[in-house]
């Protein structure tokens, strides 16, 4: 398989005072331009942990990330992450929270017009530009997501990284959101490595879910591939075969293999 990004045997260690914690032991990942793929664990068993030593927010103990065979390990805009609670500024409008990565990212090679146009394209995108002198305590839960999608997708990163990026939301804006998020991958291709706890959306979304084992010491399970044509619609979905084939594969691995004991 074409490696694009490559998480090559990485462990994580945490040192608090004379206390360790091994959190990751020897994570090995090759994902290929273009995938949709899901990491699902039980919880604390280091998935934003992982996702964070993606973004090049948390060191490695050993081992890399490459991408494009490149190491990588300090945060980048190559790869823009969405977090489960927006991140965005509260004392700027919608327009200009997304306009605030694209200047840094395009300074140099976008003209202002053409930065402008470039906010506005991806605000369309995610059918936010209607909303684009708000600020966010004037939006809901679900429309702060989707400008937290614009501002990275506005970023052209290599990856996107999703963490928990549907968690906090209702489940009806969080079904709209999720079928959003699979039309832009289904239009644009990018590459996108998703943290999730929701076996449906892991089925539903991925081309890959890589299930983690319980931590400490957490590796990779087993990796499943959700071999289901795009594109994907939930209710054809609700009693296709090869679907509920996968869900079952998953939830088996989550609650009988690895069944989460939650400490004392
Ligand atoms: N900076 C840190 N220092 C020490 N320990 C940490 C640090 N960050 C995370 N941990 C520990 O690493 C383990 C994994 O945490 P992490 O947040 O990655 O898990 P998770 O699978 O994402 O959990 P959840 O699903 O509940 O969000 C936990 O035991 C946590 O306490």
């Amino acid at each position: 398989m074409q490696a694009y990004l490559k998480l090559d045997h990485i462990d994580k260690i945490f040192t608090r005072g004379s206390a360790t914690t091994e959190v990751l032991k020897d994570i090995n990942l090759t994902i290929q331009k273009g995938e949709y793929v899901s990491i699902i664990g039980h919880s604390g068993c280091g998935k934003s942990t992982l996702l964070n030593i993606v973004a090049g927010l948390t060191g490695t103990t050993n081992g890399c990330v490459l991408l494009e065979n490149r190491e990588v390990n300090s945060p980048g805009p190559d790869r823009a992450v969405v977090f489960q609670n927006h991140s965005l500024l509260p004392w700027l409008t919608v327009y200009e929270n997304v306009k605030l990565g694209v200047d840094k990212v395009f300074a140099k090679t976008k003209s202002r017009a053409e930065r402008d146009a470039w906010v506005m394209h991806n605000l369309n995108l995610v059918q936010m530009a209607h909303a684009k002198d708000k600020r966010p305590s004037e939006i809901s839960g679900g429309m702060k997501q989707r400008v937290g999608i614009a501002r990275a997708l506005a970023m052209e990163p290599k990856v996107l990284l999703l963490d928990e990026p549907f968690g906090a939301l209702d489940a009806l804006t969080r079904a709209h959101l999720q079928d959003s998020v699979m039309a832009l991958h289904q239009k644009l291709g990018n590459t996108i490595l998703m943290i999730t706890h929701d076996v449906d959306e892991a089925v539903l979304l991925s081309d890959r879910i890589v299930m983690m084992t319980n931590g400490p010491s957490a590796r990779i399970g087993e990796v499943l591939e959700v071999p289901l044509v795009r594109p994907r619609k939930r209710l054809e979905l609700a009693n296709n075969p090869g679907y509920l084939k996968c869900r079952q594969r998953v939830l088996e691995f989550l609650y009988e293999r690895h069944s989460f004991v939650e400490a004392a």
